[in-house]
């Protein structure tokens, strides 16, 4: 079933200047995970914001969970680079964050929250204060913050980059197991080829501005995947293909 639908979108930030994106089509599946590469400012960022409901395109219209989008929705879920945590709530305050805007939390909500904190390998952490946390452990509060409310699609943008390899691959794999369990469709958006075509089903190629999709790549394997996956000759192969279309886009 189609969740989200980009529909002939075209997005220009002022009236005298070309367009950012060109005529995007997009359709994505329900529990899908879809990477989204492309060089830096091709509209990457650009396309995300659209897609979550935080700017409205030119043209064209996005479609979620059967309705045009003009806001973000609550079924929606962000999870940005930058792991952004209140300094003055322990893990666990953060992490039932979502759940206080809404209600009062109560005693299955918490247990909840130590489960989620479980499964991103924070168990037992739930008392500490983010000053107390590793960059890694802020950046799986987040993410555990961002199941917690069970999102029906999940958009991350960038939200490992600044990781070192193995905390990341870490986060990778806590990352599928998650979405998987729950079912979330994500839009992942990473600068990291390897990345982008070990997490997604579909890994989407943006051009140069103004951009427009220049291809699309079904990966040709189940999730969740063991991290040998990325050792793998096809696996290898397909990383070097889009790596040739990125580098075949020209510009620096
Ligand atoms: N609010 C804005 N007003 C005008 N131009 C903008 C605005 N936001 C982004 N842009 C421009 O739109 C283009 C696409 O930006 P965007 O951040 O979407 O690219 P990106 O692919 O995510 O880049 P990166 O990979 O470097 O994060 C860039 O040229 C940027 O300068």
């Amino acid at each position: 079933m189609t969740i989200i639908t980009c529909r002939d979108i075209t997005l220009q930030f002022n009236s005298d200047q070309a367009p950012i994106l060109d005529h995007i089509n997009l359709e994505i599946q329900k529990g899908e995970f879809v990477s989204i590469i492309g060089k830096s400012g091709s509209g990457k960022t650009t396309l995300l914001q659209m897609i979550g409901g935080l700017l409205v395109p030119t043209k064209g219209e996005v479609n979620v969970l059967g309705q045009v989008i003009f806001e973000p929705l609550d079924e929606m879920t962000y999870m940005f680079q930058k792991p952004v945590l209140l300094e003055w709530r322990n893990v666990l305050e953060n992490v039932l964050m979502p759940i206080e805007l809404k209600r009062k939390p109560n005693q299955q909500d918490v247990d909840k929250a130590l489960e989620v904190l479980a499964s991103v390998g924070l168990g037992g952490h739930q008392n500490k204060y983010p000053h107390e946390l590793s960059g890694g452990m802020m950046s799986r509060v987040t993410l555990a913050r961002a199941f917690m409310m069970e999102p029906k699609i999940l958009l991350m943008d960038e939200p490992f980059s600044a990781l070192d390899a193995m905390t990341k691959e870490q986060l990778q794999l806590e990352l599928m197991k998650l979405t998987k369990q729950y079912r979330t469709t994500t839009v992942f958006i990473t600068h990291d080829i390897t990345e982008a075509v070990y997490l997604a089903d579909r890994v989407i190629l943006l051009g140069r501005q103004p951009a427009q999709v220049v291809e699309e790549l079904q990966v040709p394997f189940a999730r969740p995947r063991p991290k040998e996956l990325k050792f793998d000759t096809s696996f290898i192969e397909i990383v070097k293909g889009l790596h040739n279309s990125i580098e075949g886009l020209g510009g620096h």
